[in-house]
């Protein structure tokens, strides 16, 4: 853009995907208010009970929500991750109780390994990301 150009788009903003289990949903809920302003600079996708979650918590945030994790969730948040649609996860998992849909998890973690994009697996490491939304990429 050259000076005196209107932009006709605002830049994308980058997209987070946010999920929990049953055990940390109340935690999410919690984080979703706290950082509700820092959360507006995303564009928010989520499983289909934690978005449901999130949106109690923090009406004013939009947020795209997909299955619930055991029904596919899980995968179409990780095909988005393939797609270079998701530029960061925040996945507060419960680790103390057997999940039905557990590759589902483990193919969501990988792909977000695999394609390197900055995962939180925990509230401390998904501070330290909302913290520094500098750290997660704009879409290209
Ligand atoms: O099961 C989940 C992640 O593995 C989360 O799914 P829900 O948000 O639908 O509960």
């Amino acid at each position: 853009m050259t000076d005196g150009e209107t932009p006709t788009t605002r830049p994308a903003k980058p997209a987070l995907a946010l999920v929990a289990h049953d055990q940390k949903k109340e935690a999410m809920a919690a984080f979703a208010r706290t950082h509700v302003a820092r959360l507006a600079a995303f564009d928010l996708y989520a499983t289909g009970t934690t978005g449901g979650r999130i949106m109690e918590a923090a009406p004013s945030l939009p947020v795209t929500r997909l299955k619930s994790g055991p029904l596919g969730g899980d995968q179409q948040i990780g095909a988005l991750i393939a797609e270079g649609r998701i530029q960061a996860l925040i996945f507060f998992v419960d680790p103390l109780t057997p999940m039905p849909h557990d590759v589902d998890v483990k193919a969501l973690t990988r792909l977000a390994e695999l394609y390197d994009i900055p995962m939180a697996l925990n509230q401390a490491t998904a501070e330290l990301i909302i913290t520094h939304p500098d750290s997660v990429a704009r879409p290209a």
